[in-house]
């Protein structure tokens, strides 16, 4: 069977199209997937929230055809995967499960090579390969390499869980709560992992949780699903929390959607304050100018390499008779660009003087967050998501309005002939 252009290998990613998808088990009345039609565009990550039970799985199986459909179909990259060799297909979808599916007997390279060896490649490309991958999921390939699956931890399985699904460069990757066994701590870092993965690779993924705040933090669009697959609403998460689409998604998005907002915005996205600086090897004298003129009543000093260092107040130079190496609070917490405003927040309240210093990619000073620039930030974010929900609203009823005086026109002219 020809391999279908959308789905070949290196591919970066395709689009995925359930197109009013079905899926009746035998001997079950109802059908567990219910007429689903839903668009995943490609390179984007979409993911299915929905309460246990609801098809979220059978949705998944009948993209690369573990489950087949009884009524619709799955299109990727625009081929009708019911039409494809099922095994082919599975090549070319990674799938990565709650329990990882990794063969005990094998070693971790000999797990992720297998798709690639079944698929002919020649050795020395799957050596490199399984090599690359390790590197990809934060697994040092030495270390890892030739280990079996039981000395590893549930976060390390779930990562070579993961180097397994890429590894034959799949155009779609699906996800049916891979971090669902792992505790909190590994499944935050691993919510992580697999942001920074995406922003390289920008495969096409379809997620599945019933964890609300997972589908916040990883979705470009979340498809909150209710029984029998029927979409509730299918949209971004700043339009979820800011625009729910009814009591059904407000009761699943839960409270709190000023502080979800804090987690969809980067400490880079706003204006970071710029605070008086000097380095430990600036003149004394110029410290001390600087301290008396500082409006902030406070400096923060850097050291030689630009990463900030020290809090200095005034009077803590006098109290400390002009010793820099004693005077002045160590910095011992600081963000990067890249934290979301909640890790800030976090950072800030715990923080005696409520206020943080931001760090740039090597550590150097980039600004400094307070707990009133967050809470402007957050006022400001929620106002033009409210904006922007009303707008579109507008948009929409205009749009609503002018097909239905179109059709009456419509009707009109028919009467008239
Ligand atoms: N092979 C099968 N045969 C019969 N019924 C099945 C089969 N697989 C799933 N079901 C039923 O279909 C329904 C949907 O199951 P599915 O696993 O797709 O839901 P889910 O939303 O992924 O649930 P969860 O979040 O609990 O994993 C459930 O009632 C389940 O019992």
């Amino acid at each position: 069977m020809s391999e279908p252009a959308g789905l070949q290998s290196g591919t970066t990613a395709a689009t995925v199209e359930l197109e009013q998808l079905t899926k009746r088990y035998p001997g079950s009345p109802q059908p567990v997937v219910d007429n689903v039609t839903l668009t995943i565009r490609a390179g984007e990550t979409a993911v299915l929230v929905g309460p246990s039970g609801c098809g979220k799985s059978t949705i998944l199986k009948m993209i690369n055809r573990l489950v087949e459909p009884t009524g619709g179909r799955v299109r990727v990259g625009g081929e009708d995967v019911g039409a494809m060799d099922p095994v082919g297909l599975r090549r070319r979808i990674g799938y990565v499960t709650r329990a990882s599916g990794l063969f005990p007997h094998m070693t971790v390279a000999q797990n992720i090579a297998l798709v690639p060896e079944m698929s002919g490649w020649p050795r020395a490309r799957i050596r490199a390969r399984v090599e690359e991958m390790l590197d990809l999921v934060g697994l040092d390939p030495v270390e890892f390499r030739d280990r079996h699956p039981r000395g590893l931890s549930g976060g390390q399985r779930q990562r070579v869980a993961v180097a397994r699904a890429l590894a034959a460069d799949p155009p779609v990757l699906l996800m049916d709560e891979p971090f669902g066994a792992v505790d909190p701590v590994t499944r935050d870092h691993l919510q992580g992992e697999l942001i920074r993965v995406q922003g390289e690779l920008h495969k096409t993924i379809v997620f599945v949780t019933h964890d609300f705040d997972e589908a916040i933090r990883l979705g470009d669009r979340i498809a909150v699903l209710r029984e029998r697959s029927h979409i509730a609403q299918y949209d971004t998460p700043e339009s979820i929390l800011t625009n729910p689409a009814d009591d059904f998604v407000s009761g699943f998005a839960g409270g709190g959607a000023a502080l979800k907002r804090l987690s969809l915005t980067r400490v880079r996205e706003v204006d970071i304050a710029a605070y008086p600086t000097l380095t430990v090897d600036d003149p004394l004298q110029e410290i001390f100018n600087k301290l008396r003129a500082s409006v902030t009543n406070e400096i923060l000093l850097l050291d030689q390499r630009g990463r900030p260092y020290k809090w200095l107040r005034r009077g803590d130079l006098m109290r400390a008779k002009g010793s820099l190496a004693r005077a002045g609070t160590l910095v011992n917490d600081t963000v990067p660009r890249d934290a979301t405003l909640r890790d800030a927040l976090e950072a800030v309240l715990t923080d005696s003087a409520g206020r943080v210093a931001v760090t740039g990619r090597r550590g150097e000073y980039a600004g400094v967050v307070d707990v009133e620039t967050l809470m402007n930030t957050v006022h400001e974010l929620l106002e033009a998501d409210r904006l922007e929900a009303m707008e579109t609203r507008h948009a929409l009823e205009e749009m609503r309005a002018t097909q239905t005086h179109a059709e009456q026109e419509g009707e009109g002219g028919g009467q008239m002939t």
